[in-house]
């Protein structure tokens, strides 16, 4: 049972699981989820290590679907058409464009730094110039690299810092104009300067996008988000507004958890 303190009457729903089970094979690797995730909100998940945060996160776009054996189960809604992503007869490729992922190390393809950030586009058929320089620039702005690449846009991404090379998968993310952000420890590669940039900009994207992110980092689940959401074995325990869940977290496995008596 998750001890669920539901979202403030009114609150805007993003996205929202039901009833979602997952398997690889025979493991049932998470066991009836039912989660909201809040419009431009940031929603974290937390839980020790195999709880089943990155198996959880990665069903948001649909990246199982790339290895037979695996299996959803229930839903996945998505608003405002509240389409169910897990059905068959919704294309991965659709789901992957309203929902993009940035990876734990940042994961430039070796190209330059524009072509980077024009890639979703142009997979997507956007082949004038003026369009794809307008959108780029926007991206770039939005994940705060701009100033830093403005002058270098043909350099090849791979001679950028690391955290500036995370700014720039985020801004390849952002160029398609996804709805809901996908984070998988986006910092744990990071040195503490860079981390706190990346913390920073997520204050400022989420005006943009709905983020759900996993960090192993309680105190950054902590600093940077609205809700979280506590797993263990696959399961949800406890769900609620962040600053409650940390003060007063009303299931007594979330308080050993954060308190650090387990995990
Ligand atoms: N490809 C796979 N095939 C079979 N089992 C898997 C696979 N990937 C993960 N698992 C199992 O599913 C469970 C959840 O793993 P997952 O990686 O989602 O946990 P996590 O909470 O993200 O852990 P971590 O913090 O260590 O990354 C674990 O028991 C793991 O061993």
């Amino acid at each position: 049972m998750t001890t669920m303190t539901p979202l403030p009457p009114g609150t805007p729903i993003k996205a929202e699981a039901r009833n979602f089970n997952f398997y690889y094979g025979d493991f049932h690797a998470l066991k009836n989820i039912n989660l909201p995730i809040a419009e431009h909100q940031i929603t974290a998940l937390i839980g020790p290590s195999g709880c089943g945060k990155s198996t959880f996160l990665r069903s948001f776009n649909r990246m199982h679907d790339l290895y037979p054996g695996n299996r959803y189960e229930g839903e996945i809604h998505l608003k405002p058409d509240n389409v169910n992503i897990l059905s068959p007869k919704v294309d991965p490729i659709e789901v992957r464009m309203r929902i993009s992922m940035v990876f734990q190390k940042p994961n430039p393809f070796p190209k330059s730094i524009y072509e980077n950030v024009a890639y979703g586009l142009r997979v997507r058929g956007v082949r004038q110039k003026a369009v794809l320089d307008d959108k780029v620039e926007e991206a770039l702005r939005s994940a705060a690299l701009w100033d830093e690449v403005k002058d270098r846009l043909d350099d090849l991404a791979f001679n950028l810092s690391g955290g500036q090379q995370q700014r720039l998968c985020i801004a390849r993310a952002l160029a398609t104009d996804p709805e809901l952000l996908l984070f998988d420890e986006p910092t744990s590669a990071l040195d503490p300067i860079a981390t706190a940039s990346i913390e920073e900009l997520t204050a400022e994207l989420k005006k943009k996008v709905t983020i759900l992110i996993v960090t192993h980092n309680m105190q950054q689940a902590a600093r940077i988000s609205d809700y979280t959401a506590y797993m263990y074995l696959g399961e949800l325990i406890e769900f609620g507004p962040t600053d409650e869940l940390f003060i007063k977290p009303k299931n007594k496995q979330t308080e050993d958890y954060i308190t650090g008596r387990f995990g």
